[in-house]
């Protein structure tokens, strides 16, 4: 069974939109895992508008499951991720400005630089992951990168699921399928939900974890954190 590893993101969102400390961001990194959650995702941005990287030293004593980071690998984020250790980063090609991720990387352009940035991780210990759509050459040339898994970047899946949720997993099908044979693990994650999580999960196979933030978050205001914890891990049931 696929790990759900929430992403705290929005509980940040919703804090700094007053600039108190209300919800708490490191009381929700508590309660997720304390509910059910198999471990904990954050993407500092550069302008900090969500999670800021004040939360992610404090965040990092209190996982007592896995430590997932997101983000560009900018001298920033590297100085913050190499010093902090999560269990796993994940790389994403997101410029500054980016209103949310929208693109995986293109790991025959930018080869050598995430060797690079890889090697610098795995040598701080880190497990690694990149984010990518489902391009097969894409994902053939990932394992040229030395990283240790991909994620793969869902948007697409959770657009076309409402339409035909056939022709939604049929390239991620592909994908996963290539990824797995030349050894990599797959996570994937962004615009996962309660309604198209559980198609996906039962079509993937060798899924390692699912991150997901945007809607986790917004069914909880309404089932609330546990319940809506528990109903993501419901899903992800075979
Ligand atoms: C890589 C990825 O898909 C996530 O980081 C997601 O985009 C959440 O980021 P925001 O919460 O900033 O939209
Ligand atoms: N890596 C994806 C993630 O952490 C959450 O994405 P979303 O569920 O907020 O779209």
């Amino acid at each position: 069974m696929a790990k759900l590893s929430v992403n705290i993101n929005k509980i940040a969102t919703l804090r700094n939109a007053r600039g108190g400390n209300e919800p708490n961001v490191l009381k929700a990194a508590i309660d997720v895992q304390e509910f059910g959650a198999d471990g904990v995702t954050v993407h500092p941005r550069p302008d900090g508008r969500h999670i800021r990287y004040q939360d992610v030293w404090d965040i990092k004593p209190i996982i007592k499951t896995e430590f997932n980071i997101e983000g560009y690998p900018s001298k920033e984020f590297m100085d913050l991720v190499k010093k902090v250790k999560p269990h796993q980063v994940t790389l994403v090609p997101d410029p500054p400005e980016a209103l949310t991720s929208n693109a995986g990387w293109d790991t025959i352009k930018n080869k050598s630089f995430l060797q690079e940035i890889i090697a610098d991780l795995s040598d701080a210990g880190i497990r690694t992951s990149i984010f990518i759509d489902t391009d097969l050459n894409n994902i053939a040339h990932a394992v040229k990168t030395n990283t240790d898994r991909i994620e793969l970047y869902t948007e697409p899946y959770a657009v076309m699921y409402a339409k035909n949720k056939e022709t939604a997993i049929a390239p991620f099908i592909a994908a996963a399928e290539v990824a797995r044979k030349v050894g990599l693990k797959i996570n994937a994650g962004h615009d996962l939900s309660l309604e198209n999580l559980k198609y996906f999960s039962d079509n993937i196979s060798f899924l390692s974890e699912v991150s997901i933030g945007h809607a986790l978050i917004s069914d909880a205001l309404y089932f609330g954190l546990e319940k809506t914890i528990k109903l993501y891990k419901q899903q992800l049931i075979k």
